[in-house]
């Protein structure tokens, strides 16, 4: 029986893909195998020994301690483009949201809901104060053309904006699915000084924290529109209050909000609700389950932040599974280790990723002596042994 631990709420159809007979499911369960969670901060969560992976059913996976889970051997999975096309709906929102005043003019209209009959006649002389622009023809600079970012830059083009574009980490795959009317832009003062609008669309990680700063700002046009469906923390809060209040940023439209950016005039604050769509939540739950599954049952790594990705189908008897550092040696360690115990390598697969490799090894026999695990535990490298008896 495998147990597994949900953080948030998980989508029931998603869930529903873990065989009852086999998993038991709970928001609190002893020892876990496995954690599914979406925007829960786990930073401060102790990791269980019992612990085998976690599964961000989402993308950003800034909520999770990935480098602790890699010393523990702690298979951590997300979902990419699972919810992409949610996100990049309510960007294209966000886009109309920050150039017609449409959240202050809806809050504006409540307010004369007990004028009676004077309402339609106050509604004629008081939406001169909400006023906006259009976005056909404006340039739209899009920072990170990964899954949501190159859907993004597709729409608006098609809305009639100009699009440009920025990634110096661009994959092929995205790169293939971008319209050719998007231009790619390779320095980030030019993208930065050509925007009327900007969305960022790129991870939050140490790296990027305060990616747009007063340095940036100061590469930007006036009365630029900013759009941050990506992470609060991807902006420098001082900077923008700064850019806010000298009229450089006409509007902040993010799904981010905080007690300093609620406070901030020409804000448009949403509440965090890029994927919470009924498809995208199924869409990664679904993601998330099948890939834990197929990890906790035979040891496969699809789509994992830390761990290389590692498929190889089952010979019908017993599956090794270890995770080891990547330095020499340590195959052949390993293969001793088997060979002692007269087990014999049906099949193995040998994959790295930065410092770590990970290994799948069958063998016939349907059984194993339970002291090979420790043998292999005892390797200096090996951080992470499961066998699974087949
Ligand atoms: N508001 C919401 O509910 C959601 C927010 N997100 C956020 O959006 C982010 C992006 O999501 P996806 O597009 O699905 O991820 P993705 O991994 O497909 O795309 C991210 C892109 O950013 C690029 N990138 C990384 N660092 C960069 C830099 N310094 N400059 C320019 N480009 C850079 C990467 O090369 C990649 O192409 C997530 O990490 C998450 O933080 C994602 C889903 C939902
Ligand atoms: O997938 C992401 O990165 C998101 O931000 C979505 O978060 P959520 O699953 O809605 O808590």
């Amino acid at each position: 029986m495998f147990k597994i631990q949900t953080l948030n709420k998980i989508d029931a159809g998603g869930l529903s893909l873990f065989p009852l007979d086999n998993y038991e499911i709970a928001s609190e369960i002893p020892q876990p195998d496995a954690v599914v969670l979406r925007s829960f901060n786990m930073h401060n969560t102790e990791l269980p020994k019992s612990l085998k992976a976690i599964a961000r059913a989402g993308a950003g996976v800034n909520n999770i301690p990935i480098d602790k889970c890699t010393e523990k051997g702690v298979v951590v999975f997300n979902t990419p483009g699972a919810n992409a096309n949610g996100v990049k709906e309510l960007v294209i929102a966000g886009l109309l949201l920050a150039s017609r005043d449409i959240a202050e003019g809806v809050n504006w209209a409540k307010t004369l809901a007990d004028k009676g009959d004077e309402i339609p006649a106050l509604i004629e002389q008081g939406k001169k104060n909400f006023a906006g622009q259009e976005i056909q023809g404006k340039t739209l600079a899009v920072i990170g053309l990964g899954a949501i970012g190159v859907l993004v830059a597709n729409a608006a083009q098609a809305l009639g904006m100009k699009v440009i574009g920025y990634d110096p980490y661009i994959c092929v795959k995205q790169a293939l699915k971008l319209s050719n009317q998007v231009k790619f832009v390779k320095g980030i003062q030019s993208l930065l000084s050509q925007a009327d609008y900007l969305t960022l669309n790129i991870p939050l990680t140490p790296e990027t924290k305060n990616y747009i700063n007063k340095e940036k700002f100061g590469m930007m046009k006036d009365n630029v529109r900013i759009l941050n469906f990506a992470r609060g923390g991807l902006v420098d809060l001082d900077a923008l209050k700064d850019a806010l209040e000298s009229g450089k940023v006409a509007k902040y439209v993010t799904d981010f909000p905080n007690q300093k950016v609620l406070n901030m005039k020409n804000v448009v604050a949403v509440p965090h609700l890029g994927a919470s769509t009924k498809e995208s939540e199924t869409n990664c739950a679904m993601m998330a389950v099948n890939q834990v599954k197929d990890f906790l049952q035979d040891g496969n790594i699809k789509n994992s932040v830390n761990f290389p990705e590692a498929q190889m189908e089952r010979n019908g008897g017993s599956r090794i599974l270890i995770a080891n550092q990547n330095v020499p040696n340590m195959v052949s360690q390993i293969s001793s280790v088997l060979a002692a115990e007269g087990l014999n390598i049906d099949n193995m697969l040998n994959k790295k990723r930065e410092s770590i490799a990970y290994n799948i090894i069958d063998v016939a026999q349907h059984s194993i002596n339970p002291e090979v695990e420790a043998k292999l535990e005892a390797i200096n490298g090996v951080f992470m042994v499961r066998i699974i008896e087949g």
